[in-house]
């Protein structure tokens, strides 16, 4: 089985956690592709379902799919969210932002009732840090924030990161947001969650991809089929 198929699997199963009358949270990504598919073909079939999606990506594919897209105000409730993840680890936590939507991702993800995970079977790690963490930073003297987010890297065992600006065709990648994305090449992250906290604390970081104690469910998608963990 390849890993498109993995996802899909993965995507199928966590469709059967959506009701007939919900509101959202739409992930982004390869594998989040997926729902939103799912999502679209429920409303063609009369489910009045709505979403908030987490990228401009998610939102123009869920418009095409015919999904209602809602502007949260203080008394929206989402019901449920889904998106994928680029690691997770047996506890749930995870590292997300390959696609450089991690912050309206985690913003999301926090708000919902229950956040479901997506994947492939090679997203499952033993322990997080062989994908580079992503971080999103604001743009204004960038480059201060760099050197903070290196200290506070190193004082938490990180003396040997590599960081570097995510960048195409020479100019660097702007989220939705217009803010900026730095690939932390860490290794093996011991105590993910104080990794989040700290990081989460340096002035201009926005955001990090360390995602811990937020997941109540991951579904991997795989050769034998799915594998839940949570509930
Ligand atoms: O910023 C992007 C997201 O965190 C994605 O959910 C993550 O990168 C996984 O993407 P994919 O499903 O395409 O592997």
């Amino acid at each position: 089985m390849d890993k498109e198929a993995g996802k899909r699997l993965a995507a199928e199963e966590a469709a059967n956690h959506i009701e007939r009358d919900m509101t959202l949270g739409l992930g982004t990504g390869s594998t989040a592709a997926y729902f939103v598919d799912i999502v679209g073909k429920l409303v063609s079939e009369g489910w009045d379902l709505r979403g908030v999606p987490t990228s401009e990506a998610t939102r123009e594919h869920a418009e095409r799919v015919g999904v209602e897209i809602i502007e949260p105000d203080e008394a929206t409730v989402i019901d449920l969210a889904v998106d994928g993840a680029d690691e997770a680890d047996p506890s749930l936590n995870l590292i997300k932002g390959g696609g450089a939507a991690l912050l309206r991702e985690k913003i999301i993800a926090y708000a919902a009732k229950k956040f479901i995970v997506i994947a492939d079977k090679s997203k499952r790690v033993a322990a997080l840090g062989a994908f580079p963490l992503p971080v999103e930073i604001s743009p204004y003297s960038w480059a201060l924030t760099v050197a903070a987010l290196r200290r506070t890297l190193a004082d938490n065992g990180f003396a040997e990161a590599n960081l570097e600006l995510r960048a195409r065709d020479g100019e660097a990648v702007k989220t939705d947001g217009g803010n900026l994305i730095i690939d932390c090449r860490l290794g093996r992250i011991e105590n993910p969650a104080a990794l989040e906290k700290a990081l989460a604390a340096i002035p201009g970081v926005l955001e990090s991809g360390l995602f811990c104690g937020m997941t109540r469910m991951a579904i991997f998608g795989g050769e034998d089929g799915i594998t839940i963990n949570g509930a």
